[in-house]
């Protein structure tokens, strides 16, 4: 056996009942980026530490958020969500939602000269250079509606991934999320079952791997050579409460999202 670290990964932040707090090392922050909004946003929202919006992800809270609460007032549910920041090249926020979000104290910064990185690139570093991220406690960082939609999108949303390896990020939609395990660490990943699974995949997105392996799963790894063009683990079954991976590449972890185990009532504050 080798004498790495063990890291740690578990999607807590999708329990209803778990206050996230900072005993638990599971602080986040969370990024909403410009995609219909995942139907657990209102929970995520409303643990997380520090709220931002990347662009146009601005205008889906201000559109969508007040239609998770039918019965309240769109104006109070308007107000209620207030983000942190919004951050972007600002060539997608609406007039109205960044003068409203203006008017309610969000700071928004432009980034409109850069057009070499994304939004999602520019909300990262804010939140990476952000006091609430200490040396003794690193947030982690969510961002919704990161899937589905757009390939290039989606691929410059993965690149992020290998942007910032020391930073834990993970992507979200409706349907899944994914993450990056890095080759430096050993993997443990726990399943909230209730939650997440059974489908879920390891991919060598970056680089091929000589050696993954692990268990835990249906089909597992011993000693796998993975890469594009030649095995890549799609369509996995997770058999176990725990996952373990290890591996001499970076591979990305994905995981489906269950649809039932959550209601509504659940899922808004
Ligand atoms: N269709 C999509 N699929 C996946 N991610 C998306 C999609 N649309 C937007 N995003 C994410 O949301 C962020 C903000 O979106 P926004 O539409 O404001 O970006 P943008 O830079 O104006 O895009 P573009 O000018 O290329 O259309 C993007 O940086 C990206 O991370
Ligand atoms: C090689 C290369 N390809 C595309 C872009 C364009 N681009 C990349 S990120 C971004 C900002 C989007 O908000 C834009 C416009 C570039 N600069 N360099």
């Amino acid at each position: 056996m080798s004498a790495m670290d063990v890291m740690l990964h578990s999607s807590s932040f999708l329990l209803p009942l778990n206050p996230v707090d900072d005993t638990t090392g599971t602080r986040y922050a969370l990024i909403v980026l410009n995609q219909s909004l995942p139907r657990f946003t209102p929970l995520l929202w409303e643990h997380a530490k520090l709220r931002l919006c990347a662009d146009g992800g601005a205008n889906r809270i201000y559109d969508e958020l007040p239609l998770f609460f039918p019965h309240e007032d769109a104006l109070a549910i308007r107000n209620r969500y207030k983000p942190d920041v919004i951050k972007g090249d600002m060539d997608s926020i609406r007039r109205d939602v960044l003068d409203f979000y203006v008017n309610l104290g969000t700071k928004v910064i432009d980034e409109s000269q850069d057009q070499d990185t994304t939004d999602l690139d520019k909300c990262i570093l804010y939140i990476r250079d952000s006091t609430l991220n200490q040396e003794t406690s690193r947030l982690q960082i969510l961002a919704t509606g990161a899937l589905g939609g757009r390939f290039d999108h989606e691929a410059g949303n993965l690149n992020v991934l290998y942007r910032y390896p020391d930073t834990r990020i993970v992507l979200l939609s409706d349907d899944c999320l994914i993450q990056l395990l890095p080759k430096s660490h050993r993997h443990e990943i726990h399943i909230q079952s209730s939650l997440e699974g059974p489908h879920c995949g390891l991919i060598p997105i970056g680089t091929p791997s000589a050696k993954t392996t692990t268990s835990g799963l249906k089909w597992d790894l011993t000693n796998t050579e993975m890469r594009f063009g030649g095995l890549i683990s799609t369509s996995n079954l997770v058999k176990e409460e725990k996952i373990t991976v290890e591996s001499d590449s970076d591979l990305l972890w994905t995981i489906s999202i269950k649809k039932t185990g959550l209601s509504i009532e659940d899922l808004t504050p």
